[in-house]
């Protein structure tokens, strides 16, 4: 089943090197009909085209004197933001990252808030250079400072103040459709903690994602940010903390405000996908199983992170030229045991029950702060539990419960070693040699924890210290390595951003009500399968992320596969269940192909 996907999707990718990005769904859109006149649409980001509207759309929209006379083209706007952020490249040379960084996140966020057309097409157009400012790492940094950093509001907000109201709240959302929605409590923002309210520059820049990447209309997006304080104490210092200023709530208290603000959700929107985003460990696994058999939502960083690290360890033997069935046998270290982690040993158990039955005993190996992980620990969360490794087995080996890294990947000699710890630095300098007596020919190392600062190598320590026949995946972006001789160390981005957006996007597209095992499988199975045997050789595990519409595209059509096959998928606006079902993979993928949102402007029609 792996090798026909793996060869189907190499002609798959053949063809999609030839579409480019930016002429993915371009055909010109329909008018736009809009309630609004003169001044107050140039305040409005979702239909401004500042100085490119046409002479008679002026006259029309009684915009007539309120611009300067002359009407700039797409293309020419398009130009000078461009020259104007290649500009601020040049005139910030030298000063330090953060500087620098930040000053490319305002530029971007004044063109946010102000034309979200010319917005979508430069991020769409320049994915590669802009996922970066908008979303990991520098999103980190503006969670951190975004009560300075605060200016227009964007999203919705909704606090612990709001009990009792949130029903009538979701009614001032001006939008009457929403399609996706990225909720977070900003209780574990990447690996920087609690940010409170700060936390909200998450869900804004994970939904960019997705409307670069799965086309989803900007119109139909819903970033919230559900405030129940923090428990950070230099933001509860802070006089200019724009959040509420107490304790998070706890408990009960905790959950009836979410439960009451889910209930608001889908009483307006039944049909949206909820994607719970940055939620810290005690609440992330609680709310997933409590709302997932109720709605259509799903849990990014346990299950969307899940599929993506799945997909790397299956391309890791196939890097070592093994079988994928091999996967049974390889020896995976996880550093982390919190919502990543477990939720990546999840899937990759669940993958090896699939391949050599329920009774299959994986080498996985699981720690935490406080070292390895065994059946003697007291005191583990239940979610950790069936992934303590017996004592016998261990003891085997030379190690015990709370065994260190170092001394675990020394014994162990692991194939695998995956960081979602959240700590910086963790694959030190030894640890990072040990992995030279790897039992692999090919090992790989994958530190996956956000931001930058926060992963567990850089990337040029892992080819320094480990060696160059490694293969190399972190959840921030790192430049290739130069390995000398003219050799190259590939550094894959091992982040969700590769099937957040086609779950969503397939999801929303079967109509599926809830999101099922089965679907987010199918996505994981879909990117695993997207690179060529060539690609993988080269220590390339995902595509790049200029190719992330098709590959959105590609995952989107699976997850809607595996809706259909499940009978869950109830169909979406025109398309009922019985098309889906009749639908071959192309045309699937074609219909999802031509669900995507492109930007560009379309004639907008005034209606009172
Ligand atoms: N690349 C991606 O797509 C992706 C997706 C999700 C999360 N992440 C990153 O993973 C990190 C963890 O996220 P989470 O939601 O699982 O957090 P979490 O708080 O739920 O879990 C963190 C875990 O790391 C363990 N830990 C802490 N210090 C450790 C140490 N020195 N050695 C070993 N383990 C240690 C903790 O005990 C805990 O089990 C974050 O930095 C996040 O940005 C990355
Ligand atoms: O946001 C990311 O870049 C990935 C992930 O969701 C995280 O929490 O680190
Ligand atoms: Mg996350």
């Amino acid at each position: 089943m792996w090798r026909r996907t793996v060869a189907r999707s190499a002609v798959n990718l053949r063809q999609s090197r030839r579409m480019s990005i930016a002429s993915s769904g371009s055909s010109i859109p329909g008018p736009c009909i809009i309630h609004k006149r003169g001044s107050d649409i140039l305040h409005d980001p979702w239909f401004n085209k500042d100085t490119g509207f046409p002479m008679t759309e002026r006259d029309r929209l009684g915009l007539r004197g309120l611009l300067p006379p002359r009407v700039i083209s797409f293309d020419q706007q398009y130009d000078r933001f461009m020259e104007s952020f290649r500009s601020l490249e040049h005139n910030t040379e030298g000063q330090p990252l953060s500087v620098v960084s930040l000053a490319k996140w305002r530029i971007l966020n004044r063109l946010h808030d102000r034309n979200e057309t010319l917005y979508y097409r430069v991020l769409i157009d320049n994915i590669k250079d802009f996922a970066p400012i908008i979303y990991t790492p520098t999103v980190g940094l503006v969670c951190q400072n975004y009560s300075g950093l605060y200016r227009r509001p964007r999203g919705m907000y909704f606090s612990a103040k709001d009990k009792g109201e949130m029903m009538s709240m979701i009614y001032n959302w001006p939008a009457k459709q929403v399609d996706m929605i990225v909720l977070t409590d900003g209780s574990r923002i990447l690996g920087l903690g609690d940010l409170g309210v700060q936390g909200m520059a998450i869900p804004i820049g994970k939904l960019d994602m997705y409307v670069a990447a799965a086309g989803i209309n900007p119109q139909k997006v819903l970033p919230i940010m559900l405030d129940v304080g923090t428990n950070n104490q230099k933001l509860l210092d802070n006089p200019l903390y724009i959040g509420l200023r107490q304790p998070r709530l706890e408990g009960e208290e905790y959950i009836s405000v979410v439960d009451e603000l889910m209930e608001a959700l889908h009483a307006r929107w039944p049909k949206a996908i909820v994607q719970f985003e940055d939620f810290q460990f005690k609440w992330a696994f609680e709310t997933l199983e409590r709302y997932r058999k109720k709605i259509c939502m799903f849990n990014d960083d346990i299950q969307g992170t899940a599929g993506v690290a799945l997909a790397g360890l299956l391309g890791t033997v196939r890097a070592q030229g093994l079988p994928l069935s091999d996967f049974t046998k390889q020896k995976i270290v996880v550093v982390g045991a919190g919502s990543a982690g477990l939720g990546v040993l999840n899937m990759a158990y669940q993958a090896v029950a699939r391949m050599a039955g329920t009774e299959a005993k994986p080498q996985f190996f699981l720690l935490d702060k406080d070292g390895l992980i065994t059946s003697e620990r007291s005191g583990i969360d239940s979610a950790a539990v069936p992934f303590a490794k017996a004592v016998g087995e261990v003891e085997s080996l030379g190690l015990h419960d709370g065994s260190g890294l170092l001394e675990v990947v020394e014994k162990v000699k692991p194939h695998v070693l995956l960081g979602l710890s959240g700590v910086g630095g963790v694959f030190n300098e030894h640890v990072l040699k040990a992995m030279r007596n790897s039992d692999s020919p090919k090992p790989a190392i994958f530190a996956m924890s956000n931001p930058t600062l926060n992963a567990e190598c850089t990337a040029e320590d892992a080819f320094k210290h480990a060696g160059d026949n490694i293969v190399f995946g972190s959840g921030s972006p790192f430049d290739n390595v130069d390995l000398g001789n003219g050799k190259v160390g590939h550094v894959n981005q091992a982040n969700n951003m590769y099937l957040f957006p086609g779950i969503g996007l397939g999801s929303l597209l079967s109509g599926a009500h809830i999101i099922s095992d089965g679907m987010l499988q199918a996505a994981s199975e879909c990117l695993a399968s997207y690179m060529t045997d060539e690609e993988i050789q080269m220590g390339r595990l995902y595509p790049s992320i200029d190719s992330i519409r098709h590959i959105t595209a590609e995952v989107g059509a699976a997850v809607i596969q595996a809706a259909v096959a499940e009978e869950l998928a109830e169909g979406h606006g025109e398309v009922g269940p019985r098309e889906l079902a009749h639908m071959s993979k192309e045309e699937i993928v074609e219909y999802v192909t031509s669900n995507m949102w492109y930007p560009v402007y379309s004639p907008l029609v005034h209606e009172k």
